[in-house]
């Protein structure tokens, strides 16, 4: 989490096995929305979905651009691409990214995808997962959540043991 990604208060934990159930779904939705060319996924949390969804839909050319944010590299708050597009990709369908799909796991207040976008303005931008403030810049998601919920993903958690809730701190 950064300045511009405050704590949040409220959680939405995800599973694997939610996780590829909502990215099937995504690629269910995608399946009746045209035919696409390649996947540009942006690393790294667009890889899992980007993969599921190729598998679905039979994409087996596949990009990734790199936009890394906040206060990992340089001064917090900007995003710094990592890696580009291939102009390859770019220039599919007549140019600009036509035909193209960019997938990711999740748009929250749509820096990241302002950016892609940018890059690719005719590619079709789809997301598992959607906050109020990066919505319009997407053009299929599956789940909404509120602005002030964190989103925690399958690959960035793992087991614990919990407390029995009569030795909990709740009641
Ligand atoms: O809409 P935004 O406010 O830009 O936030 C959304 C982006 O943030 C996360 O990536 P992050 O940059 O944390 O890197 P990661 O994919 O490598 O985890 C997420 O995977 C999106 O790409
Ligand atoms: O794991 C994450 N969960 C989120 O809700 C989020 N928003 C931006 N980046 C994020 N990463
Ligand atoms: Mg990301």
């Amino acid at each position: 989490m950064s300045d511009e990604h405050p704590p949040q208060p409220k959680a939405f934990p995800v599973s694997w096995d939610q996780f590829h159930r909502d990215a099937r779904a995504l690629a269910w939705r995608l399946s009746g929305q045209g035919e696409w060319e390649a996947i540009v996924c942006i690393t790294r949390g667009g890889l899992v979905p980007a993969a599921i969804v190729a598998r679905e839909l039979g994409i087996r050319v596949i990009e990734t651009v790199g936009v890394a944010s906040y206060h990992e590299y340089k001064e917090q708050g900007s995003l710094v691409v990592l890696k580009g597009v291939d102009p390859k990709i770019t220039a599919l369908g007549g140019g600009e990214g036509k035909g193209v799909l960019i997938i990711d796991d999740l748009v929250d207040t749509g820096s990241t995808a302002r950016i892609v976008r940018e890059m690719l303005p005719k590619a079709h931008f789809a997301t598992v997962y959607a906050k109020p403030k990066g919505r319009p810049l997407v053009d299929t998601f599956i789940t909404e959540v509120s602005q002030d919920t964190w989103i925690y993903f399958p690959w960035d958690m793992g087991l614990t043991f919990q407390p029995p809730i009569s030795k909990g701190t709740l009641g």
